[in-house]
């Protein structure tokens, strides 16, 4: 596969259609939901037009640096009965397999990971049906207590909903809370599909779309920025990315508090989805949606949430640095634990390492950048020779380890 470049040249062979909406937001105009749809129907000399204006948008940006974060995740419980189809990772508590952290060993985790330069821990776990509303605070005034300076990136808004609910309490009083005793971010996952019949099937619609929403909103008011998320290549289509996005983009516009967001594409092989009925159910998204989610949402996005993230653990290393030619300006993190794709049967890895994204990422033709959670930049690897790397960018979409001979080790700060 060859790594285009961002070459605007591209647009004279597209359709006029296709060619107007990448025209219009070049010029700075608005992806509209309906040329959202579109856009994700792309193909021909369209694909091309549309991953040229893609990559030119995070030129613009984001120039050339791509970011990181050296984080571990601290997956507490996987003991979880709300029964969403698409999950590998939830158990029963009687389940071999089945786990339960306490406070002493999620700190230890956070210790370690510290030790090891992570500045995130990103806790999430199972919906436990024995848990306290507030063991959600405990856990954070736990690693708080140990390690004030760790940036705390936890709890979906289903978890939010769950604590919020066992506790009696509302959404903004809850998070305020949590947001007192230390909690620095949350991930917007359990977004999935924001659409009522699609959760209908995924989910039975424990989390309606409404309730994400009301949790978000409520999040961003109290000062806890999140993360958006799609997760999507099950029994979705263009109409629902073109419509999730849209509604994303209007909760930026109200409340600016979505620092990113990360498409996940749904890892089938051991889902409940698609094994019980792999007939009705896609496995997964096919490249060519891999390739469009990225660019289409760069697109509807800019000048609104301009940091655009590919989740190495569904991809792997490889498709995930070609993401970097779709839009993509952020690797996400480190991760040292990832359980749930693996759960779900991926195969990419627990972690990666800060120095194998930063190989990765010059790879590419980039400037690697270490940042925070919250997009701080913290470290710039910007002492390589870009000319003495431009022959081996040109042969492009070769695999990334391949590079590791022209970068000694030199990032123990951030491993
Ligand atoms: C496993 S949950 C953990 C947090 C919490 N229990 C919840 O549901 O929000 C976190 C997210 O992992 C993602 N996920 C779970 N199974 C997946 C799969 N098979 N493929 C892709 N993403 C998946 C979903 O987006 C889900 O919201
Ligand atoms: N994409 C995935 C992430 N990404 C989250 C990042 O690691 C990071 O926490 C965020 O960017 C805030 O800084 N985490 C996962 O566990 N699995 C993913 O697929
Ligand atoms: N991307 C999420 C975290 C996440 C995503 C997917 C997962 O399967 C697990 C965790 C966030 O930090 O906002
Ligand atoms: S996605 Fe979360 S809430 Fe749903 S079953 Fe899995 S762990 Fe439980």
């Amino acid at each position: 596969m060859t790594l285009p470049t961002g070459d605007l040249s591209e647009l004279r062979h597209a359709s006029p259609p296709v060619r107007a909406i990448l025209e219009k937001v070049l010029s700075g105009g608005e992806v509209s939901e309906a040329e959202g749809v579109i856009l994700f129907q792309a193909e021909g000399a369209d694909k091309p037009a549309l991953y040229a204006s893609a990559d030119e948008m995070r030129r613009r940006a984001n120039g050339d640096r791509v970011s990181f974060v050296v984080n571990r995740n601290i997956n507490f419980t996987n003991i979880c009965y709300m029964g969403c189809r698409f999950c590998g990772f939830a158990k029963r508590a009687e389940e071999t397999g089945a786990e339960w952290l306490s406070l002493e060993q999620i700190t230890a985790r956070a210790q370690q990971a510290w030790d090891r330069g992570a500045t995130e821990v990103c806790i999430q776990g199972g919906l436990h049906p024995k848990m306290e509303g507030d063991h959600y605070r405990r856990i954070i005034t736990a690693i708080k207590d140990a390690l004030p300076d760790m940036h705390i990136h936890a709890f979906s808004p289903f978890e939010i909903w769950y604590g919020a609910t066992k506790s009696r309490r509302g959404y903004h009083d809850f998070l305020a809370e949590l947001k007192a005793a230390g909690l620095g971010s949350m991930p917007g996952t359990a977004a999935e599909i924001l659409d009522t019949e699609v959760r209908q099937q995924l989910t039975k619609n424990k989390l309606s779309a409404e309730v994400w929403v009301e949790i978000i909103r409520a999040a961003h008011e109290v000062g806890i920025p999140t993360t958006a998320t799609i997760m999507y290549g099950h029994i979705d289509g263009p109409e629902h990315w073109a419509a999730h996005i849209a509604l994303l983009r209007r909760i930026q516009k109200d409340t600016g508090g979505f620092t990113e967001l990360v498409p996940l594409s749904f890892v089938h092989t051991e889902s409940p989805l698609y094994t019980q009925a792999p007939d009705r159910v896609r496995p997964g998204p096919t490249e060519d949606e891999v390739d469009r989610m990225h660019a289409v949402s760069r697109l509807m996005l800019a000048g609104w949430i301009d940091n655009i993230q590919v989740s190495w653990t569904k991809l792997g290393a490889a498709r995930a640095q070609q993401m970097l030619h779709r839009g993509v300006n952020d690797l996400g993190g480190t991760l040292m634990n990832e359980s749930i794709s693996r759960a779900a049967g991926a195969s990419h890895g627990q972690e990666i390492t800060a120095h194998e994204l930063v190989r990765m990422i010059r790879a590419a033709g980039r400037v690697p950048v270490r940042r925070n959670t919250v997009y701080d930049i913290r470290e710039v690897y910007d002492d390589h020779d870009p000319a003495a790397l431009a022959p081996l960018v040109a042969r492009g979409g070769r695999d990334p380890l391949d590079f590791l001979e022209m970068f000694p080790r030199r990032i123990e700060a951030a491993e």
